[in-house]
């Protein structure tokens, strides 16, 4: 059974001065433990806003719908405290930017004592060993437990705010682009912890990231966003290798090519507004091989393959340039 199962999640904010944004549009997909997913697409279109819902973390000024199933319960039907219940314990998140957000007067060690004595984890000499064995889960020796943040590099600072989320065990971690500001080789320490803790604790992970190179090489399978909906899901290979979606091919394309072989490829236009209704498919004016009926219609994300969903009505065949 999968453990996370997301159905026609949709979000609106509630605008100032009237009116609403509507950055999550029908997103559904479904995780089985261990299993690693990306989600990407271009900024704005409604990736923070998914997870944070799934935590039940956005601003008094969204309305939510849809389901969110963690081993079967839909945590949204069960109201506020359902989710306040499972967040942490049963899915938790590295927010974007969390490694500069340490409490830079208080050691690593107490940084992680925290959260283990906040959700009653465990107390006094257990409280203890349960922050010696997060900081060595995540790869730092337990005697720097006595440091503060300011000594430790970018890195270690990542690894403080994953074993945070670590606390509780959680069967799923959200990690909002937990690479960015690091440099390469950090990045890949960093991402080899995450599939190692997938692997050993058989915990699903959803990564958001802009580095579409990550997704192919670290996650199982990913999704495409954009303006609020997801356009293609599937194995991450696949999506490089057989887009079924023109905007997931331009993105892909997009990606500079660390050799320089490829010309970079940029995507003319930019997204839509999502104050407003869009009718038909929203990336229409910036796609590359649009049909007549794309402005009238949008295309309803369709099985493309095993395992594989597009919405596109140019999906039958893999999407190739004009
Ligand atoms: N509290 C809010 N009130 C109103 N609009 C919001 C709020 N939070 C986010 N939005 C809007 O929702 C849309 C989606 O934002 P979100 O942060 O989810 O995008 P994202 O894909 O994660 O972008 P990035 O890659 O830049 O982090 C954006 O248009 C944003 O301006």
């Amino acid at each position: 059974m999968s453990v996370l199962e997301v159905s026609d999640l949709h979000v609106w904010f509630d605008l100032p001065h009237g009116g609403q944004v509507h950055p999550v549009d029908g997103v559904s997909f479904a995780l089985e433990p261990s299993e690693r997913f990306g989600l990407v697409g271009e900024s704005g279109c409604g990736k923070t806003t998914t997870i944070l819902a799934l935590m039940g973390l956005l601003p008094a000024t969204a309305s939510v719908s849809g389901q969110v199933r963690i081993d079967g319960t839909d945590i949204l039907a069960e109201g506020e405290d359902s989710v306040r219940g499972h967040r942490w314990r049963d899915i938790a998140m590295v927010f974007q930017g969390a490694m500069n957000a340490l409490n830079p007067v208080k050691t690593a060690g107490w940084q992680i004592a925290e959260p283990v004595a906040y959700h009653g984890v465990a107390r006094g000499k257990q409280a203890r060993e349960r922050v010696r064995e997060l900081l060595e889960l995540v790869g730092i020796p337990a005697e720097a437990a006595n440091r503060y943040p300011h000594e430790f590099s970018g890195g270690m600072r990542q690894r403080l705010s994953i074993a945070m989320a670590l606390a509780c065990e959680p069967k799923i971690l959200l990690a909002d682009e937990p690479t960015t500001a690091l440099d390469v080789l950090v990045q890949a320490q960093i991402l080899e912890l995450l599939t190692r803790l997938t692997e050993e604790l058989g915990m699903a992970l959803v990564l958001v990231t802009h580095d579409l190179p990550v997704v192919t090489r670290f996650c199982h399978r990913a999704a495409v966003m954009y303006a609020g909906k997801m356009v293609e899901d599937g194995p991450a290979d696949e999506l490089t290798s057989a887009s079924r979606h023109p905007y997931t091919r331009l993105l892909f394309a997009a990606t500079p090519d660390l050799y320089g072989r490829e010309p970079v490829v940029t995507i003319p236009g930019a997204p839509p507004r999502l104050d407003a209704e869009i009718t038909g498919c929203a990336f229409r004016p910036r796609c590359d091989v649009p049909m007549d009926r794309c402005g009238g219609e949008h295309p309803a994300l369709r099985t493309a393959g095993p395992g594989h969903r597009a919405a596109c009505f140019r999906n039958e065949e893999p999407v190739e340039s004009r």
